[in-house]
């Protein structure tokens, strides 16, 4: 006969204690774990561990959970496990609200301490200055393109990436009043503004496109006056007390932004491989016929894939450029130390950004 209501409940309630007491053992553990490192210096946070355990469970997983809800809940298990080791200090561009806060908090868990930075340069100040240990920044979106600051702060900077996540990006029209009617200005970062610009055009033709520091910061700007619009995210229309008028209104369905995490070498050393890894480097060629050509031959030589190829100009005034790479594959596997090491004696400039796992 089916179990009555109550009896699941019963059940739950049980089961949820016997997941407590796994919990507190796990964070026990982790503790331990902890304090070996402080006794020996080591980094508290491990990406290619944290990797493995989610991909070990993924594998081993027999369902109903789906594997992306169960990545979601290790990934918080393990937050609230560092945290008892050591709360990250993690800078990204705020206020609350921002999708840089979504991806620090979907690479990191909850359990970190934020650090909400005014601009992507002083994510950057932050991180190299220790006020921070990590910083999350975006770099590239795919109807927009790359956040070109982002690529120039990597070139001279002291920090290296660590890590990657991204997510689809959805954005919303938010204000004071459920409706489009009578809005006058439309505030939202500028690459917002340029991915909903044919949804613009078609609602709201006649509104002031006004550019604010990030969309969170034009929602905050949104709710001192109703004839203000805002786009952003729905967690800054809860943040801010505005309404949804609109929703995904991104002109590009699949509109994904990625974001690097990054910090100084001393605060964490480049990730053991996973298996799935990559390396992030920028080159720079003799202005040569065929250079760029020449670039391509050790990674073809060496069976390296390459799934990244962007350009920068290099602000020479000389029409050069630095290119930004991603590999395929971790330094520590023979092709690609091989196929890295003639790739840097053809190039006029070569800085490795990172190792690192390949993120969600
Ligand atoms: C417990 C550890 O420290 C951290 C927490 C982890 C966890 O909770 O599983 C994994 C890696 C580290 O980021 C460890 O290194 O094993």
């Amino acid at each position: 006969m089916a179990k009555t209501l109550p009896e699941l409940r019963t059940q739950i309630d049980a089961l949820d204690l016997e997941l407590l007491a796994l919990l507190n053992q796990r964070a026990s553990l982790a503790h331990e774990v902890g304090e070996i490192k402080r006794a020996d210096g080591s980094a508290v946070f491990r990406p290619e561990r944290e990797t493995q355990v989610i991909s070990s469970l993924q594998a081993a997983n027999p369902g109903p959970l789906k594997n992306a809800s169960l990545a979601v809940i290790w990934r918080e298990i393990m937050s609230a496990c560092r945290a008892l080791e050591a709360a990250q200090r993690v800078a990204y561009l705020g206020p609350a609200g921002t999708f840089s806060e979504q991806a620090a908090l979907q690479f990191f868990g909850a359990s970190i301490e934020r650090v909400l930075c005014a601009s992507i340069d002083e994510v950057f100040r932050a991180t190299a200055a220790g006020s921070a240990e990590f910083g999350v920044v975006p770099i590239e979106n795919s109807s927009e393109g790359v956040i070109s600051r982002s690529l120039d702060l990597l070139l001279n900077s002291p920090l290296h990436i660590i890590g990657e996540t991204s997510f689809l990006v959805r954005h919303n029209l938010l204000r004071l009043k459920p409706t489009l009617a009578d809005i006058e200005v439309v505030y939202a970062h500028p690459q917002a503004l340029a991915q909903c610009q044919d949804w613009l055009s078609t609602h709201l033709p006649q509104a002031e496109r006004r550019a604010a520091a990030s969309n969170a910061e034009g929602a905050r700007l949104a709710a001192t006056n109703p004839a203000w619009a805002a786009i952003a995210s729905e967690r800054a229309a809860s943040e801010f007390g505005l309404h949804v008028a609109s929703h995904a209104i991104q002109d590009d369905a699949f509109n994904r932004t990625r974001f690097a995490v990054v910090c100084l070498p001393q605060t964490l050393a480049a990730p053991l491989a996973t298996g799935n890894d990559c390396v992030s480097l920028i080159v720079s060629v003799p202005n040569r016929p065929g250079a760029v050509h020449d670039l391509l031959v050790p990674l073809k030589k060496h069976g390296v894939s390459m799934t990244r190829f962007e350009s920068r100009p290099a602000r020479s005034g000389q029409w050069e450029y630095y290119f930004y790479i991603d590999l395929q594959g971790h330094p520590s596997q023979p092709h690609v130390a091989a196929a890295l090491k003639e790739l840097q004696s053809l190039c006029a400039f070569c800085k490795v950004l990172g190792t690192y796992p390949v993120g969600e």
